[in-house]
């Protein structure tokens, strides 16, 4: 799976923060056998979200699209916005699975509005922006994602499992 990490974050964007979320997704990923092909780091500008979005997914290059940072209520924070601003479709459950597993670490989980949906043929997932955050939140929704991005890029083979015996 070709995956592309987008970081939001003000700090990092300005080189006043090393980015430690986008590597650790990238460590996370990578340890599973996922290829990450791009990676970057802009500021919460939702303008700038957009556009890299909408050209990463235009691409066609990457079957996944992580966004990390920018998904609580700080008056900066807008990648919700932005991302539904671009998709196709809006996958409810990503964020439902983020959250209800989320609760289990820490009451915090229910301030990210994090949001998930396709463009095209590519699943865009957000995910929060502390690094540990990050990597528990897509831990919460890996086990969909690979049958998900089947899906999507149309793979007709039925979901249903065989009947019980
Ligand atoms: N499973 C979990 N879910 C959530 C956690 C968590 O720890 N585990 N944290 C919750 C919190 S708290 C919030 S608030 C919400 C929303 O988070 P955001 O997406 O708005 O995160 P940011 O404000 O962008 O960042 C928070 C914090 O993290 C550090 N940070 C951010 N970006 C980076 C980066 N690129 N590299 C290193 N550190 C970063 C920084 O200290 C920020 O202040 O999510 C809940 N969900
Ligand atoms: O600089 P950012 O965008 O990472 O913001 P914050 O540290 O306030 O979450």
């Amino acid at each position: 799976m070709n995956v592309a990490i987008l970081t939001l974050s003000d700090k990092g964007s300005r080189g006043e923060r090393a980015d430690a979320s986008g590597p650790a997704l990238a460590a996370w990923l990578t340890e599973r056998g996922a290829t990450i092909a791009r990676t970057a780091v802009i500021p919460d500008e939702a303008e700038q979200i957009e556009e890299t979005l909408r050209n990463w997914a235009d691409e066609g290059a990457f079957e996944l699209i992580l966004t990390t940072g920018g998904t609580g209520v700080s008056p900066r924070d807008v990648t919700p916005e932005a991302t539904l601003a671009i998709l196709d479709r809006v996958v409810p459950g990503f964020g439902e699975a983020m959250r209800l597993h989320s609760l289990t670490k820490t009451p915090h989980a229910m301030i990210s509005r994090a949001v998930a949906g396709i463009r095209g043929t590519t699943l865009i997932i957000n995910l929060p922006g502390s690094p540990r955050g990050a990597v528990e939140n897509l831990e919460a929704v890996w086990a969909a994602v690979p049958h998900a991005v089947a899906k999507i890029q149309g793979d007709p083979a039925e979901c249903a499992a065989p009947p019980h015996r």
